[in-house]
């Protein structure tokens, strides 16, 4: 495919995702109906897709259609900006040449900016992440709109740091340490490259955000520890790789935890599975660890739609499932134990304001530690807060 040809996909597939469908779907749907398009053309458009969607505020200026955000993308793409007429031409597969209205909408200054182009993200959750950041918020902002980096963790158990840059060399992929975590490398070059490395399927790295990877190296050492929303694993793997723990996992969804039992195995971790009802029984642990469902906003420069996605009575929902699962750990969590409640959101709501309200209702209850990674330190936003009882 052309890049004009790429630019006219873009614009299809943010159209399909502006009428209702999910961005995933879109993109899927597209790919196949577009035998012609090889795996560099499908990661190219998903990419146009996810940059648009990451600013769709910004770009929105000449209007909130696929078109628009995809002309106001390329003339902000050093790489595109100086061709806008041959990939704007109207022939072959390539999108109509600009009207009037559109170069002057272009051209447009950004003193008019509203806070939605501004934060990229809708008024209410530039609302909600200024009363959580201060004056942070516009830089944080500012930071979810560019483009996640890859990061891995360094089993500790199979190898160095150095051994690890070494070894993913070997296979193209180079990768630098990272400062937020002592065994978290930052891939520079050929990220997709990693799952077909020696590296990587020996078990010597794991795909994990830099700011996760802080966070669990941090948590407490503990003879027993339960990973109570384990998800695919990623943290009870980072803390079992640091602890002589005995390591236990739980999901509400089983199916969450599928990739777990493989990934385990490959890093050479022994990880217990429980059921709800098989941790009461297991119960107490001296570390209880709840990575609790969010807002996600934390991640957004990974899932952009989530931005636009949000309802305020879906964070309420998120924040009522928050409360009842610290409830429903605090029982497992043995005397002198901690409680630990991981949120990758960068609001308050689901922060700091649900450890004060889950204190306030269970006073013997008080919170030790807190902690928040900011985008701004190059991983994904999160917070953590320990709780023990009095
Ligand atoms: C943020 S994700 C966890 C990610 C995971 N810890 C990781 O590092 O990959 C939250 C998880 O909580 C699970 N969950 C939702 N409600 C739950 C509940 N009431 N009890 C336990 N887990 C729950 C979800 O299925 C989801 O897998």
């Amino acid at each position: 495919m052309t890049p004009a040809a790429r630019l006219s996909a873009a614009i299809e597939v943010l159209d399909v995702y502006l009428s209702g469908t999910a961005a995933e779907k879109a993109l899927t749907n597209w790919a196949r109906r577009s035998r012609f398009a090889g795996s560099k053309d499908r990661a190219a458009v998903r990419d146009i897709v996810f940059e648009c969607l990451r600013k769709r505020g910004t770009y929105a200026r000449l209007g909130l259609t696929g078109r628009g955000l995809v002309l106001c993308y390329s003339t902000e793409n050093a790489a595109l900006v100086d061709d806008m007429t041959a990939l704007f031409s109207g022939e072959g597969h390539a999108p109509a040449p600009l009207s009037e209205a559109e170069e002057a909408g272009l051209v447009q200054t950004r003193d008019t900016a509203s806070d939605e182009m501004t934060y990229n993200m809708p008024d209410w959750l530039s609302g909600a992440l200024k009363s959580s950041l201060g004056d942070e918020a516009v830089d944080v902002a500012q930071a979810l709109t560019e483009r996640a980096g890859v990061y891995l963790r360094v089993n500790s158990s199979k190898g160095s740091v150095e051994g690890a840059i070494t070894s993913l060399a070997k296979d193209g992929v180079i990768a630098v340490a990272h400062d937020v975590s002592n065994l978290a490398l930052h891939v520079v070059e050929n990220p997709r490259k990693v799952s077909a490395s020696e590296a990587y399927t020996s078990g010597l790295v794991e795909l994990q955000d830099a700011a996760s990877q802080a966070l669990c190296a941090g948590l407490p050492a503990a003879k027993r520890m339960l990973d109570y929303c384990a998800g695919g694993g990623g943290k009870v793997l980072a803390y079992g790789d640091l602890n002589d723990a005995a390591l236990f996992a739980h999901d509400a969804n089983p199916q969450r935890l599928r990739d777990l039992t493989p990934r385990a195995k490959r890093a050479g971790v022994k990880v217990e599975i429980l059921t709800t009802k098989g941790c009461r029984k297991a119960a107490p642990f001296d570390l209880v660890l709840c990575d609790v469902p969010c807002s996600g906003s934390g991640s957004w420069r990974r899932s952009p739609e989530g931005k636009w996605s949000l309802t305020q009575a879906a964070l309420i929902d998120l924040m009522e499932v928050q409360q009842n699962i610290l409830r429903e750990a605090a029982d497992l969590v043995c005397e002198n134990g901690v409680l630990a409640y991981a949120t990758c959101s960068l609001f308050r709501q689901e922060n700091e304001d649900q450890i004060a309200q889950f204190c306030d209702d269970n006073p013997s209850w008080s919170c030790t530690f807190e902690r928040r990674f900011s985008p701004l330190d190059g991983g994904d936003g999160f917070y953590i807060a320990y709780l023990t009882q009095k």
